[in-house]
């Protein structure tokens, strides 16, 4: 059995964190404009639009002065990029593969998707988040507010040389997809924390079919939490370890903060189903908020001065079913500006209190029992644990 992938801390790495797309859009236009080797994409949503038409031109230009560039795209999650731009894309050079595209006969495969965001630039810079290529990330509407609200981190030095293994690697095996050996499940020895505060960054996967190091990692973090566990996401249902851990760090007194979508959202069912967990949730100590402004896209994890961020939405489907990755950090300039963020998002949400849950209206109980019935139905008919 081939060994799962094992990501070391790397130290002296740096990081700027980016909220928004009207910020990171910019920046990682620039850094592919400024490549002199390679660009290499892996993302899951990637669309037809005008943030895709910017991307090109870059790519484009990039390819005819010698660059290498790959796209590693999910067959799901880039089915709106139209048959025109793929082809652009091959007639300029840009290598292009996607991951396992959609198949009429392909039945639970077809539920295997690539839900990776990373973007390197001559194997120096990496860019890790949530991000795809859409105009609702990217392109900003006249108020300079892009519709969801998202953040992509980027970072140089040592650690970057794993994201390009975990790169290639994938790169590697989208190629050879037919013949995939049986999926099995197995335990990732997760590294021990580090001596240190600065620069500190590992590389965190999940592969749906064969580790949840990226889980192992988050739940051995919530485990140890002293202070703090705040967690953003936008699809929250999560498993029962993830509540339990949650839970449990409330009862000890560590203050635990949910940071989730409202009603502005793409999947208002995932949102219905994931409320059923409120209650409890409440009971135990846990605060949960509800960003209101736009719809809150992050998947960034606090616990103390340990920073997650990536891919991950820690919902049970995507845990059991996709490719993740995830920086971790220990960083205290990171941690700050996490930190910062985080209060700055719960200023412009709703916090539940158990009394809201009292006074919930009966249209609203319904919806949650009718899609948090669906959602467990759905799990156990997959055996998703
Ligand atoms: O899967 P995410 O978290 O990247 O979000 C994309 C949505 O699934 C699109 O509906």
């Amino acid at each position: 059995m081939a060994a799962a992938p094992y990501y070391p801390w790397r130290e002296n790495n740096r990081f700027e964190l980016m909220v928004d797309g009207h910020c990171f859009f910019p920046q990682l236009i620039q850094a592919m404009e400024q490549a002199q080797q390679t660009i290499d994409i892996e993302l899951y949503l990637v669309e037809s639009g005008q943030s895709f038409n910017r991307v090109f031109a870059i790519l484009a230009a990039a390819a005819a002065r010698g660059v290498r560039v790959r796209c590693l795209f999910d067959g799901a999650g880039s089915r709106d990029l139209g048959e025109e731009d793929r082809q652009r894309l091959h007639e300029s050079g840009v290598e292009l593969r996607f991951y396992n595209p959609l198949n009429l006969w392909g039945g639970r495969a077809n539920l295997h998707r690539d839900h990776r965001k990373l973007i390197l630039v001559d194997d120096q810079v990496a860019f890790i988040g949530g991000t795809g290529f859409t105009d609702d990330f990217c392109i900003p509407d006249e108020a300079g507010h892009c519709l969801w609200h998202e953040q992509m981190l980027r970072v140089e030095g040592p650690v970057v040389a794993d994201w390009v293994t975990v790169f290639q690697h994938q790169w590697d095996a989208t190629h050879r997809r037919r013949g995939r050996p049986p999926a099995q499940l197995h335990r990732v020895r997760i590294p021990p924390r580090p001596e240190g505060s600065e620069g500190l960054a590992r590389v965190s996967l999940t592969d749906g079919r064969t580790h949840r190091e990226l889980v192992q990692a988050l739940l051995s973090s919530i485990a140890r939490a002293e202070r703090k566990v705040w967690l953003a996401t936008p699809y929250f249902v999560p498993g029962w370890r993830i509540r339990r851990s949650l839970m449990r760090a409330a009862r000890r007194g560590v203050d635990v903060r949910l940071l989730l979508c409202g009603e502005i959202t793409d999947h208002p069912p995932v949102r219905y189903a994931g409320q059923r967990y409120y209650r409890r949730l409440l009971m135990a100590g846990v605060r949960i908020f509800e960003y209101q402004p736009r719809f809150l896209h992050l998947k960034t994890v606090l616990v103390d001065d340990w920073v997650s961020l990536g891919s991950a939405n820690f919902d049970r489907w995507t845990l059991h079913w996709n490719l993740e990755a995830n920086q971790n950090i220990i960083d205290s300039g990171m941690t700050r500006t996490v930190e910062e963020s985080f209060a700055t998002d719960f200023a412009e949400s709703r916090e539940w209190t158990l009394q809201d849950w009292r006074e919930l209206s009966w249209p609203h109980r319904l919806k949650i029992r009718l899609w948090g019935g669906i959602s467990r139905s759905a799990m156990v008919w997959l055996g998703i644990r």
